[in-house]
Formats: C-alpha cells, structure tokens, sequence
C-alpha cells in the first residue's frame, strides 16, 4: 500500500479488447491533467453488459498488461477481477481509496460512458470520490447536462474510431487487428483464440 499524495487517472473498462483508443485517451488525460500515474481497472462482469457475451476477466485483464507495460506511467489493478460479480465504479474507487488514502482520484471515461453516469449505482456519491475527465469519441455529442459542473470536466481527444465491438468483429471475420491494438494484444487474441466461434 502506498499513501504517496499522488493524482492518480483511473481508466476502468471492460476491455475486451483493449484497443489504442483506450491508450490515447489515457495518455492525453494523463498529460493534460499533470497525473503521475493512470491505473487500468477491467471490469469483473460489467454492469450495462449483463445480456451480452463477455472475455473471462482474467484474458482482459492479461491483454491490459501487455497493452500497458512499456508505459512506466500506466499500471492495471485487479480490484474488480477479484472483487467478482457485478462491477460498480463506486466499489472501484472505495477500493482504490483505500489502498491509497492521499491519492486524489481522476475517472477517466468516455463520452458514451459520461451520459449514462446519473444511472450507476450511488452516481451523487462518485462525485465526492473521484473528478471525472469524460473524453470525446467520434460519433458521440458530449452532453454533460445534470452533472456537477466542478466535478465533470470535457475534453477532447484526438479522434479515433476504434471500439472493442470493431476489433472482435474484424477478428471474427478474419480481418486484421494490427495497429488497432497494441502488437501483444494482436499476439494475444491469436494465441488463445479470442473472438471465433460462437459467441464471436
Ligand atoms: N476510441 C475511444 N476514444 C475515447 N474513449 C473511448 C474509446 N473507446 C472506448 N472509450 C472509453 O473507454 C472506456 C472503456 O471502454 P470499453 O472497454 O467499454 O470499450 P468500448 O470500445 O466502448 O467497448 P465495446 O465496443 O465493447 O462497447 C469507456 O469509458 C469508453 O467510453
Ligand atoms: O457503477 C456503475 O453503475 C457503472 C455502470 C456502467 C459502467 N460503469 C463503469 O464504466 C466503465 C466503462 O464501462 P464499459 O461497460 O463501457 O466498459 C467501467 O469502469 C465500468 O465499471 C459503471
């Protein structure tokens, strides 16, 4: 446990799999808001993905510290994989607080993700946790309307038109992942398989 007073990104996510537009948005978040670290948090089950086929946590979680490990500012913790069941960020960044007491919390999230936000379990306690950073993705208007305008702030990313949904339909498919996702997270997806067969 370190109680360093670091400010400290939280990037969660289902991560399946993590791809570059994930990696950007960490890294621009992270420049912009001078964070000393961006810790990667894959969800055990996610919440708003109960009816849908997801990767077993611990292949997500694998692929996000290859993705992750030549960047010495970016680390991934195991908190919700290990947690088990449903995947809240409330319990996401009590965890975090606790094993790090003087870190000042930024969530990171997308554009996609920040509108949902007044849905999540305990959304007006998150607030007083942790300030969230929601980046832009193409294809979706930002609107940070209903939300606390000290805690949210808006930025913009460099566009790309990356989703995990792309990437495991164009591995299903036969067709490439390179530069898409990182070089390992390629190797990784063939390795084991991920993303043929049924549930593809
Ligand atoms: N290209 C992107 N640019 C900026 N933010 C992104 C991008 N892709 C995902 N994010 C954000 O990263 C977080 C984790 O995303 P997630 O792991 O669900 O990836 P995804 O690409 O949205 O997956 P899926 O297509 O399976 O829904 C979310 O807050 C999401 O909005
Ligand atoms: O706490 C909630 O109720 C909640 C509901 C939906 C999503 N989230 C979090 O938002 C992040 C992105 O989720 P997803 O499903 O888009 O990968 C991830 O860290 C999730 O745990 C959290």
């Amino acid at each position: 446990m370190s109680d360093a007073p670091v400010r400290l990104g939280v990037m969660g996510g289902t991560f399946d799999p993590i791809h570059h537009g994930h990696l950007v948005a960490a890294s621009e978040v992270a420049a912009r808001f001078a964070l000393d670290e961006v810790v990667f948090v894959p969800t055990g089950q996610p919440s708003f993905k109960q009816h849908q086929h997801v990767t077993a946590p611990e292949h997500r979680y694998l692929m996000t510290v290859v993705a992750t490990a030549s960047n010495p500012r970016f680390t991934v913790s195991r908190v919700d994989v290990d947690r088990g069941g449903l995947t809240y960020t409330i319990d996401t960044l009590r965890d975090l607080k606790a094993q790090r007491p003087a870190a000042e919390l930024f969530f990171i999230t997308g554009a996609d993700a920040i509108e949902q936000i007044v849905r999540w379990k305990d959304a007006e306690q998150l607030f007083e946790l942790a300030h969230f950073v929601a980046v832009t993705r193409p294809g979706h208007q930002l609107s940070l309307e209903g939300l606390p305008t000290d805690r949210v702030t808006m930025l913009e990313v460099p566009a790309l038109a990356i989703s995990s949904t792309g990437v495991r339909e164009r591995a299903a498919s036969g067709l490439p992942v390179w530069y898409l996702v990182p070089d390992g997270v390629v190797q990784y997806i063939n390795k084991y398989g991920l993303y043929e067969g049924p549930h593809a």
